[in-house]
């Protein structure tokens, strides 16, 4: 089964982006995934294609239309589609390597883009988008986000990455940072590889990188390890 997503959006020339090179894009080629931008104008009804209109209650910029967006969604994913339909926004859930696993077991993603002020909160009702954000920040439009979600979710997807072992290994698979890395030359600028990563004893070399994984987690994100060792209390 392959990943479907699609990408509704007011900036389709964004897409494929990166992902039509490299690993992403050799995955696309080999229909381990595939990718569709839709533009959501084409789901305008006025000659002008307006997407937007001004804010109920006043304020600063636009709002795009829930009449417009639900014909695009329905249109790309009518009933029945089993895949998520996500919304790209600020105020959703931070996106997490667990989510992005379970995406990736998942039959695809329905994904919008929001530009200017953001979506009439009606069409995320009506629809139950899931809104997921990628970092407290503004961005000026989904479509970055979009595409660091994908990017996130197709490496993980069967037989695009060279070598699989490397993604169990990673920061955040299992509640830890990371262990450094290091490769030759032996020496560089004064500063050598650590002696126990060339002394090929696997059981300390194993060691050794757990415990900088933990030192590094409990410096720069105590959070994960709060998040790992206490259970959640309801
Ligand atoms: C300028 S932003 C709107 C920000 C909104 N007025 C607010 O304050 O929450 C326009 C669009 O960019 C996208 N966006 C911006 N920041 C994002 C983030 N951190 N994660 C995911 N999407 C983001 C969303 O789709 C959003 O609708």
């Amino acid at each position: 089964m392959s990943f479907r997503a699609t990408v509704l959006t007011l900036h389709p020339e964004m897409f494929p982006g990166h992902l039509g090179l490299s690993l992403a894009g050799r995955a696309v080629e080999a229909g381990t995934w595939s990718l569709e931008a839709v533009q959501i104008r084409d789901f305008a009804t006025d000659r002008h294609r307006t997407v937007d209109d001004t804010p109920a209650g006043g304020g600063a910029g636009m709002v795009m239309r829930a009449d417009i967006l639900a014909r695009a969604i329905d249109h790309v994913s009518p009933k029945g589609d089993p895949r998520p339909r996500i919304l790209m926004s600020p105020r959703g859930k931070p996106l997490t390597q667990e989510r992005v696993r379970e995406l990736a077991a998942g039959p695809g993603a329905v994904i919008l883009c929001g530009r200017f002020e953001g979506v009439d909160q009606r069409i995320i009702d009506a629809r139950a988008l899931e809104e997921i954000s990628i970092g407290d920040f503004i961005l000026s439009g989904g479509e970055p986000a979009a595409l660091v979600l994908l990017d996130a979710v197709v490496r993980l997807l069967p037989g695009v990455m060279g070598n699989e072992v490397s993604g169990d290994e990673e920061s955040f698979e299992n509640g830890l940072l990371e262990h450094p890395h290091y490769t030759r030359p032996q020496e560089f600028e004064g500063r050598a590889i650590p002696e126990v990563l060339t002394s090929g004893n696997h059981a300390k070399i194993a060691a050794w990188r757990r415990e900088q994984a933990e030192r590094l987690t409990r410096a720069r994100r105590p959070d994960l390890l709060a998040a790992k060792n206490q259970p959640l209390v309801k």
